[in-house]
């Protein structure tokens, strides 16, 4: 078999600091998860178009073919590098995949120039285009992703094999499960889908073409010999993103995607404006100087990331809600107040950062408190009684500080809903958060990111019993439907994947 080059990028949930990311004064607490996108590239065979054109095709593995198989064509004419998609009238047009491809063309285009010192930049477009083709006669690149299950509800399949939206019903599903529609009508959970997809891709591409060297799948990608490398990954992937999505976000489901769980300052969005103003084109100058990689350059990004992990013996557990109400953007709500009521927001979000800023440092501080004896002793005293009582030990003293400091910010969420007018936490989330707090060994939980009605996610004690009642709890609310995901926290960002360590990921990919 042809070489094949399989990367994956976690989903994240932003446990801490959904709006205050936004201003690089403050920061988040992003969380990857357990559940990943895969993106594989191989080799198209060979076909008889003519040496100077190769096609890239890249298909939506789990989704219905015809409408999520996008072809690109690549022509070199001229001084230009030309990419079209062939098919728009049976698939649409997929702008994060087409962005991403041409982004990523267009960066290893100028890596090839300068790396190879083929200053020559019609040259260095016939060297990408061999590369695209792997060879002289080969057809160009047969690209595959593919999502976790988590990624998008699951309700439907579920239902269709009379399985409860529990826990224990998820494993019964297939990995890499097929789904009915095409992707504008499935519904997502909100593991960021969109920059999850544009990394794996962008890295996954970059590596096949040897622009990029990344570890093989048993070396941590993050050892600093790859550093420069992921950093390229994920400029490429933010520049990318934020132009599919036509605004420059906080960026940091991208950053997850890329370096995994941490503390998350953005990047200035200054950093980007210079080429986000540029008209957006799909084909290259092969002559003109090259312009993303001086942009792109890490020197340049004054972002932070800040190693941060949550501690052994808690579980993230996420829930995808229906409340048959659609949550529309938030963002500009909340900006808009702010702007109305500048002095209260000011203390709102000061206040608020504090309390996002201790439970960082609770959280890590019980990190420290791992090796201790009566570390395990505690976690199950906890899940054992509710939290009312002593706290017989320093651990147990930040378990409850952190079941506090969650309430807190779940306070400074609700006044911000009211004095914006933004149902960032609503009443039917605050009493299912509620409800779920009370379950022993639940430390508490929150609305992830920007909130809304869409999804909750809970800190717990990671033993079966606390997981099953709020499995039970879940399962049996009736204000809304709640189903859980999968997902557990991750610490890892993106991987160099083997296909057999990958449950069913084989026979995903050998799926028509
Ligand atoms: N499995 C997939 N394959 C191809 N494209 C996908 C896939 N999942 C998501 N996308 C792309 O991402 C877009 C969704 O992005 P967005 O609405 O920002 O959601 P999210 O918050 O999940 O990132 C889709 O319209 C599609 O272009
Ligand atoms: C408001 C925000 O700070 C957080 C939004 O976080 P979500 O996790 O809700 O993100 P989506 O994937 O876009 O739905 C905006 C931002 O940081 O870009």
């Amino acid at each position: 078999m042809s070489r094949r080059t399989v990367i994956s990028s976690p989903g994240k949930v932003l446990l801490a600091g959904g709006y205050l990311v936004l201003d690089r004064r403050f920061s988040g607490l992003v969380v990857a998860t357990s559940s990943r996108f895969y993106s594989c590239v191989s080799a198209l065979p060979p076909s008889n178009s003519n040496g100077r054109t190769a096609t890239i095709s890249v298909r939506a593995g789990q989704f219905p073919s015809s409408a999520s198989t996008w072809i690109y064509k690549i022509s070199l004419s001229g001084s230009e590098l030309v990419l079209e998609q062939d098919n728009e009238v049976d698939a649409g047009k997929n702008k994060f995949i087409a962005i991403a491809l041409i982004k990523t063309l267009e960066l290893a285009h100028e890596k090839i120039r300068e790396d190879y010192s083929v200053h020559d930049g019609a040259r260095a477009g016939e060297e990408l285009l061999r590369r695209v083709k792997s060879g002289e006669s080969g057809g160009g690149l047969n690209v595959i992703v593919l999502a976790d299950n988590d990624f998008y509800s699951q309700r439907e399949q579920l239902a269709a094999m009379s399985l409860p939206p529990r826990l224990s019903s998820l494993s019964s599903l297939t990995p890499f499960t097929p789904l009915p529609r095409p992707i504008p009508q499935t519904n997502k959970t909100g593991l960021g889908s969109s920059a999850a997809l544009v990394t794996s891709l962008v890295a996954s591409l970059l590596s096949h073409l040897s622009i990029i060297s990344l570890p093989t799948p048993d070396t941590p990608v993050s050892n600093p010999t790859y550093s420069s490398d992921l950093q390229l990954v994920h400029s490429l992937a933010q520049y990318a993103h934020c132009l599919a999505q036509g605004k420059v976000g906080s960026g940091f489901d991208v950053s997850s995607a890329v370096f995994g769980t941490h503390l998350y300052r953005r990047f200035s969005p200054s950093v980007l404006t210079p080429l986000m103003i540029r008209p957006l084109s799909s084909s290259i100058h092969l002559t003109s100087s090259a312009t993303l990689l001086p942009a792109l350059d890490p020197d340049k990004w004054d972002g932070s990331t800040t190693s941060f992990r949550l501690p052994r013996g808690l579980r993230l557990i996420l829930a995808d809600v229906d409340a048959g109400t659609d949550t529309p953007s938030f963002v500009g709500k909340v900006l808009e107040w702010k702007k109305r009521d500048p002095e209260k927001a000011k203390d709102l979000w000061e206040g608020l950062d504090k309390a996002n800023m201790q439970l960082e440092e609770l959280l890590s501080n019980l990190v420290a408190k791992e090796a201790e004896e009566d570390y395990e002793e505690t976690l199950r005293w906890v899940s054992t009684r509710r939290f009312e009582g002593h706290a017989g030990s320093e651990a147990a003293k930040l378990l409850i500080e952190i079941r506090a400091t969650l309430f807190v910010i779940r306070e400074y969420l609700r006044e911000m809903s009211e004095l914006s007018g933004v149902p960032i936490e609503p009443p039917e989330q605050t009493r299912l958060l509620d409800a779920s707090s009370d379950i022993p060994g639940v430390l508490g939980g929150g609305v992830p990111g920007a909130g809304g009605y869409d999804a909750i996610f809970l800190l717990t004690v990671d033993t079966p019993a606390v997981i099953s009642a709020v499995d039970d709890l879940w399962s049996t609310w009736t204000e809304m439907s709640v189903c859980p995901l999968m997902a557990k926290q991750s610490d890892g960002g993106l991987k160099v994947e083997r296909v057999e360590n990958v449950k069913g990921l084989e026979e995903a990919l050998a799926r028509k």
